[in-house]
């Protein structure tokens, strides 16, 4: 059911009169200046913003730049940075208003007419705001004069001026045609500065608008900005409340993003442009309706597709983990229900929990490895869910099927798994002819609660947004946590009516070759409405469950104040247990990993326990360590 990309369907129209144009900073991309100018444009960003580090090692003259930017369609919105110029003594201002002057060549050659001056952080510069409004007034004299206009903008670490209405006291104050603002939203956001006052800044006045997001860390802010910025909707900040704010002075420019990012930029450029523009396509969309003048322009995207469930789970597998996959599941209770008309694929059922053993995935894994290859999620209407995802540059999967058969769309997400949305009525059985085996009593499993998704280092965020802006989930919150070989960090994503779950952990930082054994592994949790039931139905299939340390029992008593006997049953059965602060209680058990990388769950939520049981996740990995060590 797997197969190869093609091309997504066009993006919703940009660059159009009354719809705000999309840049990019070259900054935020990996690679030469011809990468990346080639990555924004395959994107379909309309412009960048020139980092002058990128012009400085490129072997192109400006004039060069400027025309390979006009044969790829895109416009150098703005050159920058120029630092440290303002509020010095008279003969360092000489100086740094003829350095200013070779930069204006150089907007002129590049055909740039914005040119951003952050707030100075230099030793040299006084604390005297009058100074800094004569001294820009003066720079930008210079600029009117060259037919250039400076964006001023505050850094958020800046010596004097460190927030935007700082910046904006003194731009007003300059009251100059050629001096406006440059807002940066991770400027704007990481202080403590209350953003609300921007929707009042004079119309005009807001020359140049950066986005970027971030998680919320405490730490200096600069190494911040550097390091851990990201693209809307990656991290913390409320960015469409941001820009509505801007919108609503009045702001008629490019929504630019500008991420410094430590995995962003050693990544494949053109990757990381077109995450760039998924989040850029998202932002607009939450805009509120008010702020967005390209309403009248109808960009929006198809809504976000009702999800109704999980229909069915695939595993790639071959002629060693095949075999033993189907043991795991008939030990699980499953039946072996269905047989794929045309390919060597198997479907095996226990009440609304669906299982596809795929031996001819051809994505390419170890021998006698399984792995998750595609996921099946149950909707309202397929084909709105796959034109919203080709809006947001999600590769559309072109779908084979036989005759007679049905068609499932889909779509890749980020680490290569395939994600399909299936019909109401879940018209893709009647590709499988049935066995004829008998289904047993099984083990009380229900329905396929979640699927836990351990994501490649440098995927994470971008997986993240691909699945909350795609699918249209909420993300629930960010934990982390100390396991035996590294600290995790996971995330859990559903829909408003809970009917889909996803958990995407990864290792907070890129795994080294210890303990490759419990690398990477997968997993899909099946939900019981009686844990004991089931725990004692597997018992009786000889399914061997995971053994959980004595201490982890010893600890629980001492956390939550468990009755003895609970206990003792808990353990008898290697269930594991967490309570939330509103009393929902999870208890859960794992299977041992199969397949060099996966495991199953089966959990019982009970009171509306609405996380993930991420606090014995570390139990979990440690037992299935140990359980390792035992078999070798
Ligand atoms: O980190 C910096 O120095 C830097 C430079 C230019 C910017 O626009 C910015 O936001 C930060
Ligand atoms: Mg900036």
């Amino acid at each position: 059911m797997t197969s190869s990309r093609r091309s997504a369907p066009t993006p919703p129209p940009s660059g159009a009169a009354g719809v705000p144009r999309r840049a990019v900073a070259t900054v935020c991309l990996s690679g030469t200046l011809e990468d990346k100018l080639a990555a924004a444009a395959a994107a379909g960003f309309d412009g960048i913003e020139l980092f002058e580090n990128d012009l400085v090692v490129a072997p192109w003259s400006p004039a060069e730049v400027r025309a390979r930017c006009a044969d790829l369609g895109l416009a150098i919105e703005l050159y920058q940075p120029f630092r440290d110029f303002e509020a010095v003594p008279a003969d360092l201002l000489r100086a740094n208003l003829d350095r200013a002057e070779r930069k204006f060549d150089v907007l002129a050659e590049l055909g740039a007419d914005t040119l951003l001056v952050c707030s100075s952080v230099a030793p040299a510069a006084l604390d005297d705001d009058a100074l800094a409004v004569d001294q820009l007034g003066l720079l930008a004299d210079r600029a009117a004069a060259r037919g250039i206009r400076i964006a001023y903008e505050a850094l958020a670490w800046g010596r004097h001026v460190s927030t935007w209405d700082h910046a904006w006291r003194i731009v007003a104050r300059a009251d100059h045609p050629a001096l406006g603002l440059c807002l940066d939203s991770f400027h704007v956001l990481s202080r403590e500065v209350d953003p609300a006052g921007i929707a009042g800044i004079t119309p005009g006045k807001i020359f140049f608008l950066q986005l970027a997001d971030a998680p919320r860390l405490r730490m200096d802010v600069l190494q911040w900005s550097r390091h851990h910025r990201l693209f809307p909707g990656q991290g913390a900040f409320d960015l469409a409340g941001f820009v509505g704010l801007v919108l609503s002075a009045g702001y008629a420019g490019p929504l630019s993003l500008e991420v410094f990012n430590d995995v962003f930029r050693q990544s494949d450029p053109a990757r990381t442009a077109v995450d760039a523009m998924r989040s850029l396509v998202h932002l607009e969309d939450g805009l509120h309706p008010t702020d967005r003048p390209e309403d009248r322009r109808q960009r929006r995207l198809p809504v976000a597709p009702g999800l109704t469930g999980h229909s069915f789970t695939e595993f790639a597998v071959d002629g060693r983990s095949g075999p033993v996959l189907q043991d795991v599941l008939r030990g699980l209770g499953f039946t072996h229900t269905g047989q794929h008309r045309s390919k060597p694929v198997q479907l095996w059922e226990q009440g609304g929990c669906r299982v596809v053993l795929n031996s001819a995935v051809t994505r390419p894994q170890a021998s006698g490895t399984a792995a998750i290859s595609a996921f099946a999620l149950t909707t309202t209407d397929p084909h709105r869910a796959v034109d919203r995802a080709g809006a947001l540059h999600a590769p559309v999967l072109p779908r084979r099927r036989g005759p007679g058969e049905a068609e499932l769309a889909a779509v890749a997400a980020p680490d290569g798994t395939s994600v399909f949305f299936a019909e109401p009525d879940d018209g893709w059985r009647a590709d499988f002819l049935p066995t004829g085996n008998e289904v047993g009593a099984g083990a009380g499993l229900v329905a396929t609660d979640h699927l836990g998704l351990t994501q490649p280092f440098d995927h994470f965020d971008e997986a993240g947004l691909f699945y909350r802006s795609v699918l249209g989930l909420r993300q629930l919150g960010t934990e982390e946590y100390a396991a035996p070989f590294g600290l995790m960090r996971s995330r859990g994503f559903t829909d408003p009516g809970r009917a889909v779950r996803l958990a995407l952990t990864v290792a907070v930082l890129r795994r080294g070759e210890w303990a490759p054994s419990v690398a990477d592994p997968q997993h899909v949790a099946f939900g019981t409405d009686d844990i004991f039931g089931t725990a004692a139905a597997l018992d009786r299939l000889g399914t061997g469950t995971l053994r959980i340390s004595d201490n982890y029992y010893a600890d629980l008593v001492a956390r939550f104040g468990l009755a003895e006997e609970t206990v003792r049953r808990l353990r008898r059965y290697g269930i594991l247990y967490d309570r939330d602060p509103r009393g929902g209680e999870l208890l859960h058990l794992y299977t041992p990993v199969y397949g060099g990388r996966i495991f199953f769950e089966v959990l019982h939520r009970r009171g509306g326990y609405d996380g993930f049981g991420d606090a014995n996740a570390p139990v979990r990995m440690a037992a299935h360590r140990y359980r390792r060590l035992a078999e070798v």
